[in-house]
């Protein structure tokens, strides 16, 4: 496996507060690393530095090799291949599920006017087939602000996975989602992004979802990665246990 994200010495302070104290990190092609880290340890800062959103104040992140990341806007950044999701959903929440899967692929092939996406049937018929690879064909016809909160991130999700990315980094791709529907969700999630073959990065606060999710897991702590390795070994340490913050890890077979 070859690095298909390599993050050096990034560096950004908020004033006094450390964001990125030096953050070093390879992200292996195919793989699914976790962040996991107390509140404010700089996870969120990771993310948008990664995708355009944040210029650190020193390092470089390259994408696939060749490509540096630092500097250019987020829009040139999805084209690479590197695609976000974000804490709270940014659903179009008027339209209806298949209206927001068939504006994300009509923004793909460069097609924006409102509406006209649906009219065209290739757009519609992938749209469709986007939706069943998620388990939401049945709530196409829903508008998005009807949905619950795990539907609502899967879509959102979907729309991510419409502009085809080769890298997808998901912030909190399970928070409020209700516990009874937090599993299938991320079930849902790993089989559509192992079969399309996507590397994510995700930063997750629940442990059950790490242990299920990940290959690798990251622990921040005040700008700097305390610890990196496979979920049975990072779960289980003392310190990690204790650092992060509320946090009681069940135990990883
Ligand atoms: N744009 C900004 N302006 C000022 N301070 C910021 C900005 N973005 C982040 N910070 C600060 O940087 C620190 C790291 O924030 P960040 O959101 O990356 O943490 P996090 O680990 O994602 O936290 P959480 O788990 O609460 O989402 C925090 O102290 C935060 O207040």
């Amino acid at each position: 496996m070859s690095a298909l994200l390599s993050a050096r010495g990034l560096r950004l302070a908020f004033g006094g507060v450390k964001a990125a104290d030096g953050i070093d990190l390879d992200v292996m092609e195919h793989e699914f690393l976790a962040i996991i880290g107390p509140n404010g340890a700089g996870k969120t800062t990771f993310i948008n530095m990664s995708t355009g959103y944040l210029r650190p104040q020193a390092g470089s992140i390259t994408y696939d090799g060749t490509h540096q990341l630092l500097g250019l806007p987020p829009r040139r950044i999805v084209k690479l291949g590197v695609g976000r999701s974000f804490q709270l959903p940014q659903l179009f929440t008027e339209h209806t599920v298949l209206e927001n899967a068939a504006l994300a692929l009509a923004a793909r092939e460069g097609i924006w006017r409102p509406f006209a996406p649906l009219l065209r049937p290739a757009i519609r018929a992938e749209a469709e087939e986007l939706l069943e690879r998620f388990g939401l064909l049945h709530l196409a016809d829903r508008r998005a602000d009807a949905l619950n909160e795990g539907a609502r991130k899967l879509a959102d999700i979907a729309m991510a996975v419409a502009l085809r990315p080769r890298l997808l980094l998901m912030d909190e791709p399970t928070s409020g989602v209700a516990a009874a529907d937090k599993m299938q969700v991320v079930e849902t999630l790993v089989r559509v992004l192992r079969e399309a073959r996507v590397t994510a990065v995700f930063v997750e606060h629940d442990m059950e979802v790490v242990a299920r999710f990940a290959d690798r897991v990251a622990v921040w702590g005040q700008g700097r990665i305390a610890a990196l390795g496979p979920p049975g070994e990072i779960l289980n340490d003392p310190e990690v246990q204790r650092t992060v913050i509320g946090v009681v890890p069940n135990a990883v077979a």
